[in-house]
């Protein structure tokens, strides 16, 4: 039997909300159980510095260059990931001793996947210094030096959940609706293929910050009151994204924000909310067979003109939509549970990405591994 190694995931993702922490019992292969979770928010000042990230990251050609203000950015995002280890620590009544492996992903400042160019801002050894737990990070590179597209990783996860807790119900196809969504559909066969799905909350959540104030479109509220200007769909669900024959994985940049012009503040979050819901079912149209059942995480599931938005399309093709709860998950940690998983992966150097999910020549493993 393998080693089964008690691991904390850290995820950081595209929305730049916060930080989600989650415990996983794993031997990296078949063994999931999974413990509990946190969500750490950044409060706006933060998001701003993100957000200065992004943007100063835009010059960046080779990946350990840190331009501007990133690199104390970067010092400063990783001390809060510290923090968020403690409090979770602390939370939950464990001691550092007690974690083999932190799966730390940091934040995505620039994604280029056509010139071989990914950059996750984040100190592993600064990470593992702070909190005394080895750190596995950095682990979208090495799938980019072998040809893929250092993205998604979560796949791998999805196809051990399903396997394990879902069997009974492949062909089952993963969607996580985070700032981009991506999916992930595992065959009845065992096959695994997955993909970025197009624009998830961050067009909602730039919408809302520049017409109302708000971070974002809590339970899609604002959506309800608007209606779906088609004109304005279609300018996003017409990308050559959703055509290409080899789908690829997304940038925040690839889909511009509306401008003011396009719509009044209701209809432009309806519009988005229903742009979101129908990217996944075109982009549903890239799998070997199209889903019979969707099982969706992320923050977008919370929002409830998107999730109707969905099912009613899904319905028109036969499927059905639940939200990861409904099928014994949970739909807010899954991507930091997959990053546990990973680091677990990372530290048996068993393969992270597949031909079918980055585009990767051949299954590569991945990340550095760095000890307190
Ligand atoms: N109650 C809610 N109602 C509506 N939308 C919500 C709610 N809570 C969160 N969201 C949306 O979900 C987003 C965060 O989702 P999530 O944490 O899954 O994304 P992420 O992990 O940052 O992104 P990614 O998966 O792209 O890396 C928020 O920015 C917001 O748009
Ligand atoms: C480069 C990068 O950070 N990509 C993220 C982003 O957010 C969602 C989507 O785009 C996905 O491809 C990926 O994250 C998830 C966790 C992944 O790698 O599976």
């Amino acid at each position: 039997m393998e080693k089964i190694r008690t691991a904390i995931g850290l995820m950081s993702g595209t929305s730049m909300d916060g930080i989600d922490v989650a415990l996983l019992r794993t031997d990296g292969r078949a063994v999931v159980e999974r413990g509990p979770s946190l969500g750490v928010a950044y409060e706006p000042a933060f998001r701003d510095r993100l957000k200065l990230a992004l943007e100063q990251a835009k010059i960046i050609t080779r990946r350990e260059q840190r331009p501007g203000e990133l690199a104390s950015i970067e010092r400063e995002l990783t001390l809060r990931h510290a923090i968020a280890v403690r409090e979770f620590l602390a939370a939950n009544a464990l001691d550092a001793s007690a974690i083999d492996v932190i799966g730390f992903h940091g934040q995505t400042v620039l994604h280029r996947p056509d010139e071989a160019l990914t950059v996750q801002i984040g100190d592993g050894a600064l990470l593992a210094r702070e909190t005394g737990i080895p750190v596995a990070y950095d682990l979208r590179a090495n799938d980019m030096v072998h040809g893929g597209q250092g993205a998604p990783l979560v796949p791998v996860y999805h196809a051990a959940l399903a396997v394990n807790v879902a069997d009974a119900t492949l062909p089952v196809c993963f969607v996580n609706i985070g700032g981009i969504s991506n999916l992930t559909y595992i065959g009845a066969d065992g096959v695994i293929v997955g993909y970025d799905s197009g624009p998830g909350n961050t067009l909602i959540d730039q919408w809302v910050e520049t017409h109302a104030g708000v971070p974002f479109d809590q339970g899609g509220m604002i959506a309800s009151e608007g209606r779906v200007i088609q004109d304005l769909a279609d300018r996003y669900l017409n990308s050559p994204v959703f055509t290409v024959e080899k789908r690829r994985s997304l940038d925040r940049n690839d889909f511009p924000a509306p401008s003011g012009a396009d719509a009044e503040l209701a209809d432009g979050a309806r519009t988005l909310a229903y742009v979101a819901a129908a990217s996944i079912i075109k982009s549903s149209g890239h799998l070997p067979v199209r889903p019979t059942l969707y099982v969706i995480c992320g923050g977008g599931r919370l929002n409830r003109v998107l999730m109707q938005d969905l099912k009613d399309l899904a319905q028109s093709q036969g499927a059905k939509v639940i939200a990861a709860e409904e099928a014994g998950f949970n739909g807010d940690s899954m991507e930091a549970e997959a990053w546990a998983y990973l680091a677990v992966r990372s530290l048996d150097g068993l393969p992270l990405t597949f031909p079918g999910t980055t585009g990767v020549r051949a299954p590569v493993s991945g990340g550095v591994v760095v000890k307190p």
